[in-house]
């Protein structure tokens, strides 16, 4: 069975995603591959420089992404050049993942992608967890984590979809209001009625 894993920003994923990796299920990491795919000596990276010219390169010739997201700031329609080399890059790199852990035996595959909905990635899965969380929780924790202030950290909430959508269209949802505890064990129960785990 191919789960895929989504949230919102700071819902939890990586922690039920650590969960699963000490199930020893094998995770692909959006967020990981989207790196990856850019690396130098990557034609993705090469296309990018192509469209965006060599200021977008470090000297040690990796991406650098501030400039480009300055870039795509400042100039909107060119967010959608970008994302047209770099999506189907990521989506390629994904299915070659999956496809390698298949040919290697493995009956289960996590694939951890944070915006599943978003990217409309459904497709690429056979079921939906979505790990959800109460919009208090989920405010205090961002702000805890990544130092900012309310009204920053509500700005990033809402530049995604709504939570309540995306348990509309998810398989299983994990409630991450209370302990990690309560998270694990409404993830195993979760994973024993799908018979990903005993
Ligand atoms: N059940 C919990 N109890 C207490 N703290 C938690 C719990 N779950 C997650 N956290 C904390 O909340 C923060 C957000 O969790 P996590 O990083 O797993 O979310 P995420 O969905 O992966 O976020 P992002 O997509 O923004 O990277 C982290 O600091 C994490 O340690």
């Amino acid at each position: 069975m191919i789960i895929g894993l989504t949230g919102s920003i700071a819902s939890g994923k990586s922690t039920v995603a650590a969960m699963l990796n000490e199930l020893q299920l094998p995770i692909i990491d959006a967020d990981l591959v989207a790196r990856v795919v850019v690396e130098p000596g990557t034609e993705t990276l090469q296309q990018i420089v192509e469209a965006f010219g060599e200021e977008v390169l470090l000297e040690e010739g990796t991406l650098n992404r501030p400039k480009l997201g300055d870039i795509i700031f400042h100039e909107p329609a060119k967010r959608k050049t970008l994302n047209d080399i770099i999506h189907p890059a990521i989506r390629r790199e994904m299915l070659r993942q999956r496809d390698e852990l298949l040919e290697n035996g493995a009956r289960h595959i996590i694939m951890d992608i944070p915006l599943l909905f978003e990217s409309r990635l459904q497709h690429f899965v056979d079921n939906i967890l979505v790990v959800s969380v109460k919009e208090e929780t989920q405010l205090r924790r961002l702000m805890e984590r990544n130092n900012l202030s309310e009204s920053e950290a509500k700005a990033r909430i809402s530049s995604q979809l709504p939570l309540f959508e995306k348990e509309k269209g998810a398989d299983a949802v994990i409630y991450n209001n209370q302990s990690l505890e309560s998270t694990r064990e409404q993830l195993h129960k979760i994973l024993r009625i799908w018979q990903v785990v005993n």
